[in-house]
């Protein structure tokens, strides 16, 4: 008989899967993940597992801590994980710009003297020093932001917002530097902000159903869309130019090129 983390999950002499408690879920809250949840409501997979929802930073010290099993953190986390799995064939993915992760200024590239670095991010503001530093090459002062630091973002201080608030952003500043567009014009390699990921093993049926449940709103973009009413910003192209949900081989490589520039950091 083969188990999978008994604390979770055994396997019945039926060889039916049973759950010993539910499996710990969080996920992002922004309209970005919308897609991802759309198939949730209504799936048999909710009756295995806990939802929360929350910003990136939050979840990703969720699943740091062990508070949670699984969740779509921050790629740039994965160097704190003793153990992780990406469970899940979608995530939170570019293959050009991504509109939602930008860094705002009043002034061009080379003007710029200090970068406030949005609290609720991981991945962005890691993508962020990287471009500074291999591709922009510019000589500038990190700021760590809180609060409402957008109102800061003035004469030639800059800042990376992300999510919803980057959306609000847009309609703000007269430069916008989209860090997935410019990493992907740096590296010609698409890039993965956020990635399903368990901090331990967890059955195949339990993520194939996880899978399916993912996949119905990232087939159904009308739906989730008709029911997310949003007037800073077109849903309809954020979800289908703008976002990639699936996590291609192409993806991967982008991320795994991404950890590669963590380490050289350490
Ligand atoms: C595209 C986005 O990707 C996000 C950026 C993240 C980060 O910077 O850590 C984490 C999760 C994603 O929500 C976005 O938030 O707009």
């Amino acid at each position: 008989m083969a188990f999978v983390n008994r604390d979770l999950f055994t396997f019945a002499a039926s060889k039916v899967l049973k759950l010993e408690r539910k499996v710990k879920v969080a996920a992002v809250s922004y309209l970005n993940t919308k897609p991802l949840l759309f198939g949730f409501r209504d799936h048999p997979v909710m009756d295995m597992i806990d939802l929360s929802v929350d910003y990136p930073a939050k979840i990703a010290q969720q699943l740091v801590d062990g508070d949670v099993d699984v969740a779509l953190v921050p790629v740039a986390i994965i160097p704190k994980l003793k153990e992780y799995h990406i469970i899940s064939d979608y995530c939170i993915g570019a293959e050009g710009p991504v509109a939602s992760v930008c860094m705002f200024s009043e002034v061009p590239l080379n003007a710029i003297k200090r970068i406030y670095l949005d609290y609720q991010s991981r991945t962005s503001v890691a993508l962020l020093k990287v471009l500074v530093k291999e591709y922009w090459k510019l000589d500038v002062t990190f700021i760590e932001a809180e609060g409402r630091f957008q109102d800061l973002i003035k004469g030639t201080d800059a800042g990376v917002v992300i999510g919803d608030r980057a959306l609000e952003q847009r309609k703000v500043s007269p430069f916008i530097y989209d860090l997935a567009e410019h990493w992907n014009r740096f590296t010609s390699l698409p890039f993965v902000f956020a990635a399903w990921i368990a901090n331990k093993a967890l059955p195949a049926e339990f993520i194939k159903q996880f899978n399916d449940a993912n996949s119905i709103g990232v087939h159904n973009i009308p739906a989730v869309v008709a029911e997310n009413p949003y007037e800073t910003y077109d849903l309809t192209t954020y979800y289908t130019r703008d976002i990639s949900y699936p996590l291609t081989p192409a993806k991967r490589q982008g991320m795994q090129k991404f950890l590669s520039y963590l380490q050289q950091e350490q």
